[in-house]
């Protein structure tokens, strides 16, 4: 039903409620399913090629590819696989069950396949990939691939004093082994700890909050920055234009025992009462840093509306940058591989505004090749690649002279 979805052009998180009848174990087993067999659509294709002369009708082939994966990648006994298929086939009406024999006769052929570590990794529809091979170069961009493949790790930001077991990460952030539940972990119910992307989290690093500090965050919800904005012992106010998503903030800090102020409304349209020492941007982008975790992404999006997305984004950095009294800090973030959503922002923006200078990156684990030469940050899927790799980011941190 997904994946069915999906070639309606429907995003994987967009029907998370359409699963709301299963119990909570198999809604988390659908989700999972779902993600994998995207991540390893084209090589269940090949494989499925091998064995069919024809592609069977919609719902079917992805029914073929779903069983392929579970047979293929998550090793799973091919009698349980292939009898649930041929189950599921019959239940589809009267014409999808002339096809039982069809799907029985064909997993059990791809159940002795036996190079499917070795068939090519999944390659980024043309949209994306076209102008990331002009940015990155073909090597890197196969690179980013294998890293969408393997898919992403849970990433914990951490309140200061609080531990979790797990591989800390040179920036900072807690990586776990395997997919954990994350409400059996110690410091749960205390709000120890948040799930954040450890690229997602150095945007506030870059703002380098300090206590007292008046700092608005903007395009805050859910309000994995809120919290780290907050934590730092800022006085914070969260401002994003969805209702909805800013209940997840209200939740969110509640459970942290962190507090902020929370304004519903259009960044470009709001303005702070008093001038704040720091603003943080997460403009809302294309969001291609993050197809790790949302394999769907390149599916169901064309690359039509970067251009709007992109004007946008120019929009509400001139609005931010009007906020700030001079000595002021901003920092600018889109989790993007794009360059017209991040470096091109960055050079537009100190064209538009000259009293604006870039404040160079200076922590712990970051990395110098990650640095841009106009001093931004540029995070990609294929960095850390022996640790679980990253999001693709883009941040960059300027202060108002004048
Ligand atoms: C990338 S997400 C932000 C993630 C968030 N900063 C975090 O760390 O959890 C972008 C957010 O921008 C919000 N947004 C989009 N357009 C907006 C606008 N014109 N004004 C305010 N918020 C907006 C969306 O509702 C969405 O929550």
């Amino acid at each position: 039903m997904l994946l069915a979805e999906m070639r309606e052009g429907r995003s994987l998180s967009d029907q998370a409620a359409r699963l709301g009848h299963l119990a909570q174990a198999d809604r988390a087993r659908a989700g999972r399913l779902a993600l994998v067999t995207l991540r390893h659509r084209n090589r269940a294709d090949a494989v499925l090629r091998r064995f069919m002369q024809r592609r069977p009708r919609p719902d079917i082939e992805d029914l073929l590819r779903l069983s392929t994966v579970e047979l293929l990648e998550l090793g799973e006994a091919p009698h349980g696989v292939v009898n649930a298929a041929v189950d599921l086939v019959r239940g589809m009406g009267k014409k999808a069950q002339a096809s039982a024999g069809l799907v029985n006769a064909v997993l059990r052929k791809v159940s002795t396949v036996t190079d499917w570590s070795e068939l090519p990794v999944q390659r980024l529809p043309k949209w994306l990939r076209s102008p990331l091979v002009s940015t990155y170069g073909a090597d890197t961009v196969a690179a980013i691939e294998a890293a969408h493949q393997a898919g992403a790790p849970l990433d914990l930001t951490l309140k200061s004093g609080a531990a979790v077991e797990g591989e800390l990460l040179p920036t900072g952030s807690v990586r776990l082994a395997g997919t954990p539940q994350l409400s059996a972990l110690p410091g749960y119910e205390a709000g120890a700890w948040w799930v954040q992307d450890a690229a997602a989290a150095l945007a506030a690093r870059l703002l380098d909050a300090q206590p007292g500090e008046r700092v608005v965050d903007l395009c805050a919800a859910p309000g994995g920055k809120t919290l780290q904005l907050a934590a730092a012992g800022a006085q914070v106010t969260a401002v994003d234009i969805s209702e909805q998503r800013m209940a997840r903030v209200a939740e969110n800090l509640a459970r942290c025992g962190l507090s902020a102020d929370l304004v519903v409304a259009d960044v470009l349209e709001w303005q702070p009462a008093t001038p704040p020492d720091a603003v943080l941007l997460d403009a809302p982008c294309t969001a291609t840093g993050t197809i790790r975790r949302h394999p769907d992404l390149p599916l169901v999006r064309d690359g039509r509306g970067v251009g709007e997305l992109t004007s946008l984004q120019a929009e509400m950095i001139d609005r931010t940058v009007q906020m700030l009294p001079v000595g002021g800090r901003l920092v600018y973030a889109t989790c993007s591989l794009l360059p017209s959503e991040g470096e091109d922002q960055l050079t537009a923006a100190l064209t538009r505004h000259p009293g604006m200078t870039v404040i160079r990156p200076d922590f712990p684990g970051i990395e110098p090749d990650w640095i841009t030469p106009q001093g931004g940050l540029r995070l990609r899927p294929d960095y850390w690649a022996d640790r679980g790799g990253m999001d693709g980011f883009f941040i960059a941190a300027l202060r108002k002279t004048a």
